[in-house]
């Protein structure tokens, strides 16, 4: 059955100290195994760890290894491995028999284990641990399908399924004899009927679809237009009913950035109408307008944090007041939390995602948005591909007539014999922030293309917002590129610090002029500080540039660069970094304090407290744009951030952005480095994309695609 070279629980070990395996997942497996009732039971006793690292590097024969507690801790250890990696199951189909602990991109010289069964093999075998249940079983694992789950998983994602089929089914009756729908509709999307689907609307089909369905799903990249879309669907709906709305995102940055597209999108809009032919229209949807809500939330503060309890206050049995949830950022929302979000719906609720599904997946076990929208995506379903893109809608002969009717838009050639939930669906594929031959949004293609030639030629196009630094050493032994990304840094860095700086000064001053008027009794001795700079502006300063680098250790890495740049702008004279909390130090939080109001991901910059001047604060700007300010020795755990990684920078954007890439990736390194990673770094830039790495690093990684194992996808679209 199993082939070893030495007992398993001394091959755990070993993995450990590889760190093919986490501690976690080798007491994970020896844990499972001891409530296991196997005639053969497994013993976690030290005497064998402790021999485990003698033998670590020694290659062993392999000899044969019949008892099914061995074979029981090997899967139990694979499906842990493959939930610290953010995977949802273990596809027992995906296991290399051959090396069951490596991947097969990652051959080790050693091979210390294999499995001598053919993967249906392995699955019976399987099923028959008492550990091991179906469906609806109360096991601690459940194999479904080939894949193996931990039972909790497995009941989020038979949930999310459920739930997302439930409301993807719920159509909304629209009585077009009596409704003004499809005149609106027309003056908020003034485009012309035409049969050539290269000049389909797709914002107006995109509104259609969340007009006639309970769920919508709009994906599309940046500056596709989901904002702007999502706030006249919104207008459409408040001309129609009274509809309780809330906006969220995944984190405060994400939220503060829904809010503030939101606001732009509603004045933008306010314009148009202003100009708008028909009066009666244009005065029912400028009223509609004002009931658009532009405050957006956190997910955690919509379903009610409660301390110390990973329960929150809305739940199935407590759900949200509302009649409209729209979710912005959905792509970084991660499986258990879509579940706990789909729980707390109310029954009548109506749901709006909304995302780009070719960025990273989230940080947690799960890629939910992508595996929504897979179904879209050519081959997936034995269709022919038709067109140039990889991606096709997939609606129901119903959806077609009725999009029909209210846009006046044809998209009968999109009708599919098995819609699934592509009714609910629409992808925005135009950018309208890059213009198409912008070095960014070309870039950002070619590399979500995977398209290595295309990624050589928007290079060497030279365009003026791309600019590359390559990992080179000169005669000193310093490397070039890095000299250079430092070099911009201090000038992109300088100009928030120069503020705060200015600000450092007036502070100085007005404590001077304190000082005089006290000995002179002077009538404006409680007069109040007037800064050059307010602390929002700073921050927003700030913001206008970041360094985002693809892994966190080493000298490329989040940690090392910091300390660079922290160097640099000390020699620059910019900060004076004496203490942990230094004026102007930026920090980025790391753990979610709710009494405070702060989560993982906030950033806030150390400056002055106007209020008390000798006293320095964290300053951080809330979703809602207040300034919230904590005392530095109050703060959760956190770390500078000059520099932060590429997913901690989802759901934000910055004029300008560089990416930093490792110059000797490690094996595990390799991993991290795919295409979506740096899909997310690049359309993180809105106006200037700096790149420090080496081409054929960057060329492999945009190769790469990641793949998360779950079995979503198979729920939603069989
Ligand atoms: N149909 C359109 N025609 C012209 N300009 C448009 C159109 N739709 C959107 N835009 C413009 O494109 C820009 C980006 O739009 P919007 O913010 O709605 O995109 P987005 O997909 O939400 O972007 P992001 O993902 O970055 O938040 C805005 O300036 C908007 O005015």
């Amino acid at each position: 059955m199993l082939m070893l070279s030495q007992p398993i629980e001394l091959l755990l070990k070993q993995w450990q100290q590889q760190r093919l395996l986490t501690p976690l997942d080798r007491h994970f497996a020896l844990e499972l195994a001891s409530i296991e009732s196997m005639p053969d039971q497994v013993s976690a006793d030290t005497s064998v760890e402790n021999t485990a690292a003698n033998t670590e590097n020694v290659q062993q024969p392999l000899q044969p290894d019949n008892s099914a507690t061995s074979l029981f801790l090997l899967v139990c250890a694979l499906l842990s491995q493959q939930l610290s990696n953010q995977h949802s199951c273990l596809v027992i189909e995906q296991i290399n028999l051959a090396n069951p602990m490596t991947e097969d991109s990652h051959k080790y010289a050693q091979i210390n284990c294999q499995i001598s069964l053919s993967h249906s093999q392995l699955i019976e075998q399987i099923s028959q641990f008492d550990a091991v249940g179906l469906p609806g079983d109360n096991k601690p694992l459940i194999l479904e399908h080939g894949r193996l789950y931990l039972n909790k998983y497995h009941f989020f994602e038979t949930q999310v399924a459920n739930k997302l089929t439930q409301l993807a089914s719920q159509k909304i009756r629209i009585d077009l004899s009596q409704s003004q729908l499809p005149q609106l509709i027309d003056s908020l999307f003034p485009t012309k009927q035409t049969a050539n689907s290269a000049t389909i609307d797709w914002q107006k089909i995109a509104t259609a679809t969340a007009l006639i369905n309970a769920l919508a799903v709009i994906t599309g990249g940046p500056g596709t237009g989901k904002t702007t879309t999502v706030t006249k669907l919104l207008l459409l709906l408040l001309t129609q009913s009274n509809l309780t709305i809330r906006l969220v995102a995944p984190t405060g940055k994400a939220a503060a950035r829904l809010s503030e597209s939101i606001k732009a999108s509603k004045q933008r809009l306010h314009k148009e109408l202003t100009q708008l032919a028909d009066q009666s229209i244009a005065n029912v949807l400028i009223e509609a307008l004002t009931n658009i809500p532009e405050e957006a939330s956190t997910l955690h503060r919509l379903l009610g944090v409660i301390p110390n309890s990973h329960q929150f206050r809305h739940h199935q049995d407590n759900p949200l007041r509302l009649d409209l949830l729209v979710v912005d950022e959905a792509s970084m929302v991660d499986l258990p939390m879509m579940h706990k979000l789909l729980s707390a719906l109310p029954a009548h609720g109506r749901l709006i995602l909304l995302g780009d599904q070719d960025q990273l997946a989230s940080v947690e076990a799960g890629a939910v948005l992508a595996d929504i929208c897979i179904g879209l995506k050519h081959g997936q379903d034995n269709m022919p591909s038709p067109a140039s893109s990889p991606w096709s809608m997939r609606y129901s002969q119903a959806q077609a007539q009725q999009i029909g009717q209210l846009t006046g838009q044809d998209v009968s050639q999109f009708i599919h014999p098995q819609p699934k939930i592509g009714d609910s669906l629409c992808m925005l594929m135009h950018s309208h922030r890059f213009k198409g031959d912008a070095g960014i949004g070309l870039l950002a293609n070619a590399v979500n293309q995977a398209n290595v030639a295309a990624i050589r030629q928007v290079w060497r196009q030279q365009h003026a917002e791309l600019n590359w630094y390559e990992h080179q050493q000169n005669a000193q032994g310093d490397n070039t590129g890095k000299q250079q990304l430092l070099a911009l840094s201090v000038q992109a860095y300088g100009e928030y610090l120069q503020q705060v700086n200015a600000n450092q000064q007036a502070i100085l001053s007005y404590l001077q002029r304190q000082t005089d008027r006290e000995q002179h009794t002077d009538p404006e001795q409680n007069a109040p500080i007037v800064l050059p700079h307010s602390e929002q502006a700073i921050i927003d300063s700030f913001n206008q540039y970041r360094i985002l680098c693809a892994m966190r250790a080493g000298e490329f890495g989040v940690e090392g660069i910091n300390i660079a740049v922290t160097e640099s702008l000390k020699q620059a004279r910019l900060i004076h970094a004496q203490g942990e909390f230094y004026l102007g130090r930026p920090i980025i939080i790391q753990s979610n304090d709710y009494n405070l109001g702060l989560f993982n991901g906030d950033i806030g910059l150390i400056l002055q407290d106007r209020n008390k001047p000798e006293r320095l604060m964290a300053h951080f700007v809330m979703a809602d744009g207040s300034l919230l300010k904590v005392l530095p020795a109050r703060l959760p755990s956190h770390e500078t951030c000059f520099a932060m990684t590429v997913h901690k920078s989802q759901g934000s954007e910055f004029d300008k952005v560089s990416f930093v890439l490792p110059i000797r990736p490690s094996i595990a390194q390799w991993q991290l480095l795919t295409k979506e990673l740096v899909y997310t770094a690049i359309t993180r830039a809105k106006n200037h994309f700096y790149c420090l790495g080496s081409a054929n690093i960057f060329e492999k990684a945009s190769q790469q695609a990641t793949s998360r194992a779950s079995g979503l996808a198979w729920r939603l679209w069989g």
